[in-house]
């Protein structure tokens, strides 16, 4: 079986398959006189397909453990997905570029509880992963007419581990 170690998730890292949500390295520039700073313009969402709208959902997702082994991807043509931790706990993210599944190409992050993720559409990931504790995530994604999940098995499973 494939092994596949945790990278830290950084900004520069994760840019060829979206955005990463954090503080650290944003703009921002302070609001409200002063009183709130405001970390700008984070994330490129992105929406198309027949009566496409952007919709807010929380996601509570199980606590897994390491080494997890994953047999599958997936991925959303007609939009982005943002996952913004609201628990504190770290996650795992995994991604794969868009078009041609290539599980050579997969790679895998361990996010913190203060980074958000957003999936650039068409980018191929797996579901939410969450460590340490069940967890409550903020998601931004795509409603629309057209069905937005695509899932491939993989051909051969790979072992996520630290
Ligand atoms: N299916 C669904 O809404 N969730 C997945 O897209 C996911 O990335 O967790
Ligand atoms: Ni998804």
């Amino acid at each position: 079986m494939m092994k596949l170690a945790l990278q830290p998730l950084t900004r520069e890292a994760f840019k060829p398959f979206g955005d990463v949500v954090e503080t650290e390295g944003a703009t921002h520039f302070p609001i409200n006189n002063g009183t709130t700073t405001r970390f700008h313009d984070l994330a490129a969402l992105q929406f198309s397909g027949s009566n496409a709208k952007p919709i807010v959902s929380i996601f509570r997702g199980q606590a897994f453990t390491l080494p997890l082994e994953i047999t599958m991807m997936e991925h959303h043509p007609y939009g982005s997905q943002l996952f913004m931790p609201l628990s504190g706990h770290p996650y795992v993210v995994v991604v794969a570029p868009k078009g041609e599944l290539q599980p050579q190409q997969i790679q895998a992050f361990l996010a913190t509880g203060q980074q958000g993720v957003n999936y650039h559409s068409g980018v191929w990931h797996h579901p939410l992963i969450s460590l340490e504790a069940s967890s409550d995530f903020l998601i931004v994604d795509r409603a629309g007419e057209e069905a937005n999940c695509i899932e491939q098995d993989l051909n051969q499973s790979i072992l996520l581990e630290f």
